[in-house]
């Protein structure tokens, strides 16, 4: 059988994902042009690579159309429901680092921890004739933190595509849930996290889909042992 990983074909995670497994002795070469969408690795002939982007790895992990994928962990819980009995997060990475959380308006002095946003939740309609408004792209980790860590029922979802973080001073929603590294962002939007508002610490991961035919096969098992051995 041959084994398909997905690696990044663009964007942030791209290069390291393809040098971890350089360090780990699978050296990839692209299949016919640079810009071609897959590749080999050297000395590995039953494994090929499929370059995607980090969202469709998620995606096809999940459906078990590839057999192994780099991408961040927060895409692969947001994307699949139940994730846990669908992959196994077979090997954190140590980059592509970025928490997803919840922050509100600095100006919200009293609101510091998610049982105040509750409090806030609870008292919007009546106060502001409108449920709490949410901006986010991460809408299954927001529902599932809010509503089913939180017992926060009173909010709407407001989908985001792009610059979260403006949606509060445009009006479009009261607070957002989104990724943050370093923090500028949020900064710069006069936004703060809330102190129980990390919702995932998210990083690369080298997921696998767990798939019958994976039982017993010994390059799966080698291809976790080569990538873990270089961590
Ligand atoms: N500062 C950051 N901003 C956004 N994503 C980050 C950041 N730091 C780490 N990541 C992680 O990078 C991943 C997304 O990578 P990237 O933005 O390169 O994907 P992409 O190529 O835009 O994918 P797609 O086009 O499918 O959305 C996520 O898992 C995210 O958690
Ligand atoms: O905490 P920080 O270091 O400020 O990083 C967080 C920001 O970085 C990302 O946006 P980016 O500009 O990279 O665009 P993207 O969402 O399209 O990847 C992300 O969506 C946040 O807005």
């Amino acid at each position: 059988m041959t084994i398909t990983i997905a690696l990044p074909s663009k964007g942030r995670m791209k290069d390291a994902a393809s040098a971890i497994f350089e360090r780990a002795g699978m050296k990839i070469a692209a299949v016919g042009n640079d810009r071609s969408y897959r590749g080999r690795v050297e000395g590995w002939d039953d494994v090929e690579i499929a370059f995607l982007s980090a969202s469709e790895i998620s995606r096809e992990i999940g459906s078990g159309a590839v057999d192994f994928g780099v991408t961040g962990e927060d895409l692969v819980r947001e994307g699949l429901a139940g994730a846990e009995a669908r992959v196994e997060f077979a090997a954190r990475l140590g980059f592509g680092h970025a928490d997803v959380v919840v922050a509100v308006p600095e100006i919200w002095y009293d609101v510091d921890t998610m049982a105040d946003l509750g409090d806030v939740a609870a008292d919007f309609r009546a106060r502001h004739g409108r449920r709490l408004a949410i901006a986010t792209k991460y809408w299954r980790l927001t529902q599932q933190f809010f509503s089913g860590s939180h017992g926060i029922q009173l909010y709407r979802i407001v989908e985001s595509l792009g610059a979260t973080e403006g949606a509060p001073a445009s009006g479009s929603a009261d607070i957002i849930v989104d990724i943050t590294s370093t923090g500028s962002t949020l900064k710069a939007n006069h936004l703060k996290i809330l102190s129980d508002g990390v919702i995932l610490h998210s990083e690369a991961c080298l997921v696998r889909a767990r798939k019958p035919a994976h039982e017993g096969n010994a390059t799966i098992d080698r291809i976790i042992a080569a990538v873990c051995a270089v961590l």
